[in-house]
């Protein structure tokens, strides 16, 4: 049932928009959990990666790859998406 505080929490007008806002909001926080789990999944995959290479004798670091990333990003998301996709790739090789 909705209450005085669901329509404050949201900034809905009616108690209709309000439970529309938290039932979609729930779906939100699910997505992101997935979201970031699937964030950390891709910082392991990029771990073994860039630990191979390195014990190799080779750097962390393949621009020419961090290239084709930043492009499927955009491709797919726009220019945000080349903003994202710096986020992951700082996240799973660190700064530089
Ligand atoms: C994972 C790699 O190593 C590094 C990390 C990347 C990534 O997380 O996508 C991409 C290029 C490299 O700087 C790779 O070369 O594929």
């Amino acid at each position: 049932m909705t209450t005085p505080t669901d329509l404050d929490v949201t900034g809905a007008r009616t108690a209709d928009a309000a439970d529309v806002i938290t039932g979609a909001r729930e779906r939100i926080d699910a997505l992101d959990d997935r979201i970031i789990g699937l964030i950390q999944e891709r910082m392991a995959v990029s771990a073994v990666i860039q630990d191979a290479r390195i014990s190799s004798g080779g750097r962390r670091v393949n621009l020419s790859r961090e290239m084709e990333v930043l492009a499927h990003y955009r491709e797919a998301l726009g220019r945000p998406g080349t903003a994202l996709a710096m986020t992951l790739l700082e996240l799973c090789r660190g700064r530089i």
